[in-house]
């Protein structure tokens, strides 16, 4: 039996540090490593990410759309990685953005969550806004399988604000979000397996997180301009379930895996030693 996600979650991060990688196989990035714009060249990118990263840092998440443009040449390099990934020793969110009609929801789950997929990672991601009940078969298929979820709360992008700070009922969207995943992870120790991506773009979170009990994904830094103050203040002084993640500004490192490395861990070094 796996241990649940926030478990092997805690232990990664403390073991590796809290630094998430994103592999986003831009057309551009392949460009600067020299590799051809195909299935060759996607292949030859990503997995000398896994080679450089996968032994050092705690979760590396795969951009699925970066992938599927090669189509299923694609999506059998994106199956590598995330078994590579794995066998190095770390954890693999998948990064998908799923959310759906329950019944179809199903079928993600099956794709992404459960027990022997070809494409089952230790997380994926999920949009909320079909309305988080409709994750229902996600979140139930992460908890029985052992691995976790990050569900979209406040994005780092600009027009996110627009859905997610709508006011109904007297509190947030995202708020809303925030408290139905709260809701999943009570009781839950060390950590529930739903989890929130809250952008470390976003200004101010508006928010109360302090009952989630779960991890945060905080994408944004470095390529969209967020850094460790904008960590801080967003998440206060006990960042501990914070998960910065960051991927073109470690990408542009390569194709040299040590340099990609050394990239990856200095930025992962920083963040902690602020976050001090
Ligand atoms: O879920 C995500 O990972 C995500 C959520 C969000 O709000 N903003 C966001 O940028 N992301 C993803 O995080 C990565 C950010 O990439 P960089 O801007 O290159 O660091 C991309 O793969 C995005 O799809």
């Amino acid at each position: 039996m796996t241990a649940p996600f926030g478990a092997r979650l805690a232990e990664a991060v403390a073991a590796r540090g809290s630094l998430c990688v994103g592999i986003d196989p831009h057309p551009n990035l392949l460009d600067a490593w020299g590799l051809p714009r195909d299935a060759a060249g996607l292949e030859r990118f990503a997995l000398t990410c896994v080679e450089a990263l996968a032994g050092e840092v705690s979760m590396l998440k795969p951009q699925s759309a970066f992938f599927e443009a090669y189509g299923s040449k694609g999506v059998a390099v994106l199956e590598r990685v995330i078994a590579e990934s794995q066998a190095a020793g770390a954890l693999v969110l998948l990064d998908v953005k799923r959310g759906d009609i329950g019944s179809t929801m199903a079928a993600y789950a099956q794709a992404y969550l459960a027990e022997g997929s070809p494409l089952a990672a230790d997380a994926v991601t999920l949009s909320p806004y079909l309305g988080f009940g409709s994750l229902a078969p996600a979140l139930d298929e992460a908890e029985r399988t052992g691995r976790g979820v990050f569900v979209l709360a406040l994005t780092s992008n600009p027009e996110g604000a627009s859905v997610q700070r709508a006011v109904a009922d007297g509190r947030s969207v995202a708020q809303a979000v925030v408290d139905a995943a709260a809701d999943r992870n009570s009781g839950a120790a060390p950590l529930g397996g739903v989890g929130l991506v809250v952008g470390a773009t976003i200004g101010e979170t508006g928010v109360d997180l302090s009952r989630l009990n779960g991890p945060i994904l905080a994408p944004g830094v470095g390529a969209q301009g967020a850094g460790a103050a904008d960590l801080a203040r967003l998440f206060g002084p006990d960042p501990r379930h914070v998960l910065p993640t960051s991927s073109r500004d470690v990408l542009r490192h390569g194709p040299d895996p040590a340099a990609l490395r050394s990239a990856a861990l200095r930025v992962r070094d920083a963040l902690a030693a602020a976050a001090r």
